[in-house]
């Protein structure tokens, strides 16, 4: 699918400021994948349609959890987590991509998986630091993302840890694992 078409069947789900987002991690995500040699024309993809199921009603993301067999525990977590699953899900039913790849960054880029690809950390990485982002500790992350991917990802991980837990927040598990994964198989010390 071309940037153009994606972009319009994007636009259509989601609000202007996320829509504007939306852009930022496309640059991001096309940037990094240039950098890190990913392929650009996939990041770009996965990067449209990141936050396709950002504002489906909450009842159909459960009901697609339940459906899809994807993993229970989401439902115990915070729902800020289902759309990156359930948008998966939904741009294959619904824009037709099909490619597995984009798929998974789409669904991991919440989260983060044990094992995550380079498209899923470009993803990942492209959504925490495009440029509409302001949150503490961003510019840190956009610095060490021109030097080292995995460092990057460690530290966008940390962060969002960190700010879940300053909150008094329930942290779905597999962000800690990813975080476990990753720092266990650096080659380079950060
Ligand atoms: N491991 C986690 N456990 C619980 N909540 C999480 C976890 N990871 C992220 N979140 C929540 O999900 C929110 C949305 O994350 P994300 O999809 O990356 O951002 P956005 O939707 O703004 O692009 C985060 O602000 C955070 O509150």
């Amino acid at each position: 699918m071309n940037r153009e078409k994606a972009l319009a069947l994007v636009k259509e789900q989601i609000t202007e400021r996320r829509y504007i987002h939306t852009l930022g991690v496309v640059e991001s995500a096309i940037e990094l994948a240039e950098r890190y040699g990913a392929d650009v024309k996939k990041a770009e993809l996965a990067a449209i349609f990141h936050d396709y199921a950002k504002f489906r009603p909450k009842e159909e993301m459960e009901q697609i959890i339940i459906a899809e067999k994807m993993d229970p525990a989401l439902l115990e977590y915070n729902m800020e987590l289902w759309h990156a699953p359930v948008g998966a899900y939904l741009v294959n039913k619904e824009a037709g991509i099909q490619d597995a790849e984009i798929l998974d960054a789409i669904a991991y880029h919440t989260s983060g998986r044990v094992g995550m690809s380079l498209l899923d950390k470009v993803v990942y990485l492209a959504d925490y630091i495009e440029p509409g982002r302001s949150f503490p500790g961003v510019d840190e992350v956009r610095q060490t993302a021109k030097q080292n991917l995995d460092h990057a990802v460690i530290q966008a991980l940390r962060n969002t840890v960190v700010f879940l837990m300053k909150r008094n927040q329930a942290i779905y598990p597999d962000t800690f694992k990813t975080y476990n994964d990753l720092i266990m198989n650096l080659k380079e010390k950060m």
